[in-house]
């Protein structure tokens, strides 16, 4: 069995996640994969020997399979909660055409390309007709039933929570500020910077994005925050004694603005040089192309086309797909109009979450409850490490059907606003509800 670089099964060479890493034969998953039963990295062709003992290759740490302390039967991660195990209704979510294997190898990348940020809402109901739109919201309701909303579901949440310290981790672009055609402008609302601000008062709180970590950092200015940029490639994190830490080849204790102690861990530090060239160079040759904008996010690069005609997409994807085959260390991924170039390692927002666990002093540890907000396909990496250990879950922010690991969702960043409101109100609630308990119980002790 062949898997891909997101950790689902190849089957035929196709990803099931659709995530447009597939491939049937080893010599090109070499290529694009990172992640196989057969763990096969190709460690002569990606010079990866300056790595050599780096975490960053290692497996994964097994995790316990019941640290919720829930029979796994309740948990939302169950097997028979996932969502798309036997009911077969995804079947409804129109997916990728699935043809002759050369087919989908030449188009599979153009087909990402149109496929890669849902249509929004309004304007799919003004497009298409009556019969259509009762499809497709059927097809949503059928989703919902297996990612219920974590706002109608909150009182399910509240329960799993109960007596745990949740940590909150937060994707920023169509999670934290809505999409918008540019980049530059995708500010957060001033009412969503409170409430981010509120709630990292009660839980611990982390932005991971694929921006690059001080862009990031200046949409939001909020120094109470943990932030990891380049697609968790770049993270500060807390300064805690931690030898699984500490001993990362490219981790570095620093200060931040602020003149505090942290952690900067920057596991593919070695690719800045190449990075910057590839910039450079992807800006120069989609110069011509109107509306491309090629965006620098330090450890990656990020080649948007929503601005751009969509006759002119399959130009742009072969000049960005054919310019990367000279870099067999750099991969291709697909994000919402936009194809991001990153280095091949094996390291994502998933890995980040673990690490900032780690670094917080929160791993393995059964009272904790970790919950990932994202709309994105890079944030699956973080659903998938917290539905496979069972620790935590993921809620993607989405207005149609989309396979995913997440357990919960939300429809768009408003409702991402109205779920942390809601954790900081319940939060309060059950800290003002102790401290009076608090006080009955000293009053009584007194009389
Ligand atoms: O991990 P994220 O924080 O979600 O970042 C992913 C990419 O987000 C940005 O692009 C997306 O949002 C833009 C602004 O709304 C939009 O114009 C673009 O089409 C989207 O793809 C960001 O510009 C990229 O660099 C990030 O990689």
């Amino acid at each position: 069995m062949l898997y891909c670089s997101c950790n689902e099964k190849l089957s035929g060479g196709i990803c099931l996640m659709d995530c447009m890493h597939n491939s049937s034969d080893k010599k090109t998953l070499k290529r694009y994969h990172t992640t196989s039963e057969d763990n096969f990295i190709d460690l002569e062709s990606m010079d990866l020997k300056s790595n050599h003992g780096s975490p960053v290759l290692a497996d994964p740490v097994p995790l316990s399979k019941s640290r919720l302390g829930l029979p796994s039967n309740m948990t939302p991660f169950s097997p028979a909660a996932a969502p798309y195990s036997s009911s077969g209704l995804y079947l409804q979510i129109p997916r990728r055409k699935v043809g002759k294997l050369d087919d989908v190898r030449a188009n599979s990348w153009l087909d990402a390309m149109k496929a890669s940020s849902p249509p929004r809402k309004k304007l799919n109901k003004d497009f298409i007709s009556v019969s259509q739109s009762d499809e497709t919201d059927a097809a949503y309701r059928t989703w919902m039933m297996n990612h219920p909303s974590a706002l109608t579901a909150f009182h399910q949440i509240t329960a799993y929570a109960k007596y745990k310290k949740i940590v909150l981790f937060l994707d920023y672009d169509g999670t934290l500020s809505p999409i918008v055609d540019n980049p530059d402008h995708a500010f957060m609302s001033s009412a969503m910077r409170a409430a981010v601000k509120e709630v990292a008062k009660y839980f611990p709180t982390a932005i991971i994005s694929g921006r690059s970590r001080g862009k990031v950092n200046e949409f939001v200015r909020l120094s109470e925050l943990y932030y990891a940029g380049s697609h968790g490639m770049d993270i500060m994190g807390p300064m805690r004694e931690s030898p699984s830490v500490d001993d990362l080849p490219d981790c570095i204790r620093t200060t931040d603005e602020q003149g505090k102690e942290v952690h900067l861990f920057q596991p593919a530090s070695e690719f800045l040089p190449m990075i910057n060239e590839v910039f450079d160079s992807l800006n120069d040759m989609t110069k011509d192309i109107v509306g491309a904008i090629v965006e620098n996010n330090k450890f990656c690069v990020s080649v948007h086309y929503r601005n751009v005609d969509e006759k002119m997409w399959e130009e742009v994807g072969k000049r960005v797909f054919g310019f990367i085959k000279d870099y067999p260390r750099l991969q291709v991924t697909h994000g919402r109009k936009v194809l991001e170039v990153r280095p091949i390692i094996d390291w994502n927002k998933g890995k980040a979450v673990e690490f900032l666990l780690e670094s917080l002093g929160l791993s393995h540890r059964d009272d904790v409850l970790p919950i990932y907000v994202g709309d994105d396909r890079t944030d699956e990496d973080a659903f998938k490490v917290l539905r496979d250990s069972n620790r935590g879950f993921g809620i993607l922010v989405s207005t149609v059907p989309k396979e995913t690991k997440a357990f919960y969702s939300l429809s768009d960043p408003s409702e991402v606003l109205e779920f942390l409101k809601s954790l900081v109100r319940w939060k309060s609630f059950e800290s003002g509800a102790s401290d009076t308990l608090q006080i009955i119980f000293a009053i009584g002790l007194k009389y």
